[in-house]
């Protein structure tokens, strides 16, 4: 198994924002997470990802148990996340900003950058190489040298996505990756996740955007008052009595 999660549940005080979730992710795939607002998405992607422990269960990574470790850790196994939105040092110009992402990666230490060691120059430049390279996957080689604040908010997106392909992920978590943005932009988007699996990388994200989500996901969990009500293809999520019912209150259409 590539990444799964058994029976997790996450309780912050009286609310069970996730509640006994047992999923696997496809690997090598785009897997999706819907729900309504509050459903427990986000504190989904923080267990996974280390921000959060879980209050019970385990999240499985490789058949490694990851469900103690910290973000870093896991980060460094193989696992990246972009958040709904994404803070940038807006006075560096974008190259730099991705440059932090993959210093995530290097063995130097304070002691080396101080005294500008051989490590700290080989890992510096290889750094800037990596950043370079993942700033030309996601299309944004044209604007490396601009400061972060002048960049449009779809340029941002895609800062967000390069940031976590700078670790060298073999998964991402992608969080409300088209928030903000028009359909044109969003298309954009969705292509840049469909050459993120064509890499080999497996993809989950969070969206609303329900349109996208049918056309760009092999498998869907719908996630309600933090339970998993339902996981399949686009086709059966949408057939679904269940989710049709958690969406629509249970009237007959959209
Ligand atoms: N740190 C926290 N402390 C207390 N309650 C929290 C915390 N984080 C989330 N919650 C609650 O847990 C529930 C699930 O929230 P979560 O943000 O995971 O939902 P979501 O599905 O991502 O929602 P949205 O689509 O609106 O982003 C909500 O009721 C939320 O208020």
């Amino acid at each position: 198994m590539f990444l799964e999660t058994k029976a997790l549940t996450k309780q912050f005080g009286g609310l069970i924002a996730v509640n006994d979730v047992s999923f696997s992710l496809e690997k090598g795939k785009i897997n999706a997470i819907i729900g309504p607002n509050g459903a427990g998405k986000s504190t989904f992607f923080n267990l996974v990802s280390g921000s959060h422990s879980p209050t019970s269960g385990q999240v499985i990574f490789k058949d490694q148990n990851i469900t103690k470790l910290p973000p870093n850790k896991i980060a460094e196994l193989g696992i990246a996340r972009t958040f709904q939105t994404t803070n940038l040092f807006e006075q560096s110009t974008v190259l730099d900003n991705v440059i932090v992402g993959h210093r995530l990666r290097t063995n130097s230490t304070l002691l080396d950058a101080v005294l500008r060691t051989k490590r700290f120059k080989r890992e510096e430049s290889k750094c800037k190489e990596k950043a370079i390279e993942v700033l030309d996957f996601v299309g944004l080689t044209a604007v490396s040298d601009q400061l972060a604040s002048n960049i449009t908010q779809e340029e941002k997106k895609r800062v967000a996505f390069a940031l976590a392909l700078a670790t060298d992920p073999e998964v991402v978590f992608l969080d409300e990756p088209a928030a903000g943005i028009n359909p044109d932009e969003t298309e954009g988007l969705a292509e840049l996740m469909k050459k993120m699996v064509d890499r080999g990388i497996t993809v989950c994200l969070i969206e609303h955007k329900m349109q996208m989500i049918m056309k760009l996901a092999d498998k869907i969990m719908v996630l309600n008052y933090g339970e998993k009500i339902a996981e399949g293809t686009p086709e059966e999520i949408m057939n679904n009595q269940m989710v049709i019912e958690a969406y629509l209150g249970g009237s007959a259409s959209a």
